[in-house]
């Protein structure tokens, strides 16, 4: 569904992706993980479209998408959360959400497919609040209803647990898994090592903007240059 292929991007002398190439199938969580700086976030806006990569070619569906606007990537079925949340905050939970559906849905489709989305992620009760008075945890399932609500193929998270609490994280992980169960995707930036080992079942790791190793999480924990890298200070090391 998605191939990247010897994906390059560099920030003036700053070599943030190399030459990484990997792959995602429909229906599966994967991981990309590896220490601060690896190029994580990096290949997250290169695959969406923030930037623009330095060198290589993202194939979706056998398409070159390298070069594709945001919007249209967006409107292909790529849909992102970010790291620092991005919702616009003077206006109500329903209205960011439906931000998300406006290119996918005619009139009629658009406002069951938000309260969809708002039922989904619990939120059809602060609909009509502004999203700068909820709590962290309700703003990032603002932003997860926003980004499924088109029914994307393949969402990009980048670091969606982070500040959530236990009882968040393991809600989370049941809307993801039901997310895969209906066929899509998922690419999960976290740190949080815990839950990448039990939501994901393929990760890739990146190290220094290079791709070192790939495979299931008992694979990849078990992988030596995985370990110098990020495990060697600790299996909940924040790095
Ligand atoms: N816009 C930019 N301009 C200059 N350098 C950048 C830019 N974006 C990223 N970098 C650099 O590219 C490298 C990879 O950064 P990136 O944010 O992709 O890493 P990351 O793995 O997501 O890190 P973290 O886990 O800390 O979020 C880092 O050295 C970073 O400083």
């Amino acid at each position: 569904m998605l191939e990247i292929q010897q994906l390059g991007m560099s920030f003036g002398g700053v070599h943030a992706l190399s030459g990484v190439s990997l792959a995602v199938e429909p229906g599966r969580i994967y991981g990309l993980i590896g220490p601060n700086g690896a190029g994580k976030s990096t290949a997250i806006n290169a695959i969406t479209g923030t930037i623009v990569p330095s060198a290589g070619r993202i194939l979706w569906h056998g398409r070159d998408v390298s070069r594709w606007p945001q919007h249209r990537r967006a409107r292909s079925g790529l849909a992102r959360t970010f790291q620092n949340l991005a919702l616009f905050h003077k206006l109500s939970v329903r209205e960011n959400v439906t931000c998300g559906a406006i290119h996918a849905h005619d009139d009629a489709g658009l406002r069951a497919a938000v309260d969809a989305a708002l039922d989904d992620f619990g939120l059809a009760e602060v609909a009509d609040e502004p999203v700068n008075v909820l709590s962290l945890g309700t703003r990032k399932r603002v932003e997860m209803a926003r980004a499924t609500v088109a029914k994307p193929k393949l969402l990009l998270l980048d670091e969606p647990a982070a500040g959530l609490t236990g009882s968040e994280i393991t809600e989370f992980s049941t809307r993801m898994r039901e997310f895969r169960n209906r066929g899509g995707a998922v690419l999960l930036v976290e740190h949080d090592m815990s839950l990448v080992m039990s939501l994901c079942e393929h990760l890739f790791v990146l190290d220094f903007g290079k791709l070192i190793a790939a495979g299931t999480p008992i694979e990849v924990r078990a992988n030596p240059a995985v370990q110098a890298a990020y495990f060697g200070a600790g299996d909940d090391a924040d790095h």
